[in-house]
């Protein structure tokens, strides 16, 4: 039986989720969800980037119910702190200082939301990262020269070139915004329809 396309959004402003999916040979459109992301210290990581994927997709859904939406958020946790994206560069220092000699959890949570059919799945990946001690690295270089603002726990890991990190457990594509092998794995189960190739230039 011959099945009908479902579009896929993606409903991120994330640079990085784009290229993620974009290399996945997929065919996708971008809609930025226009919500106040939920943070405290009542939540932990993984029930935080679990919620605020949600209200992700869920804003973009609400508009868009015919298409299949992808909300992702992805925080860096040690111990029982929570990192997000830092406010400025005191905060990024912070980070960077607290999280230097030790191994923290990168996680991402993901939903796929199809309003028209009501159907949602989430998931959840999570990545080990252990960082160099703080003696080791140059957090005056590492700022002057790393866009941190807009990265959970204020790095880059596609860009680390061994400056901060030494070694990682689990997928890269994790820690830098999106698992997208489980996304894929995911659509295939959920929501074949969606699985369309972009067209060729
Ligand atoms: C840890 C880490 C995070 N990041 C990024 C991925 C996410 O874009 C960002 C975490 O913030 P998020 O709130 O997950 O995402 P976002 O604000 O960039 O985009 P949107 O809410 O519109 O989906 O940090 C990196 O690029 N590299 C890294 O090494």
């Amino acid at each position: 039986m011959e099945r009908k396309p479902i579009r896929l959004i993606l409903a991120s402003g994330s640079p990085r989720r784009k290229d993620l999916l974009n290399e996945a040979g997929l065919a996708f459109s971008i809609e930025s969800a226009q919500v106040e992301e939920l943070s405290g210290i009542e939540w932990t990581a993984r029930e935080l980037c679990l919620a605020n994927a949600e209200l992700k997709a869920g804003e973009v859904a609400i508009r868009i119910p015919d298409a299949v939406v992808l909300g992702a958020d992805t925080v860096v946790a040690l111990d029982d702190r929570v990192f997000g994206k830092p406010a400025d560069l005191d905060e990024a220092r912070a980070m960077l200082s607290t999280l230097c000699g030790r191994v923290h959890e990168v996680f991402t949570g993901v939903c796929l939301m199809h309003r028209e059919s009501n159907r949602v799945c989430r998931f959840l990946e999570a990545t080990r990262v252990q960082f160099r001690p703080l003696e080791d690295v140059d957090l005056d270089d590492y700022l002057a020269t790393v866009h941190t603002l807009d990265k959970a726990g204020a790095y880059a890991a596609q860009e680390d070139n061994g400056r901060l990190i030494t070694c990682i457990e689990g997928l890269m594509s994790n820690v830098i915004g999106l698992p997208i092998e489980r996304v894929l794995d995911a659509l295939t189960e959920h929501f074949p329809q969606t699985l369309t190739p972009k067209p060729q230039d």
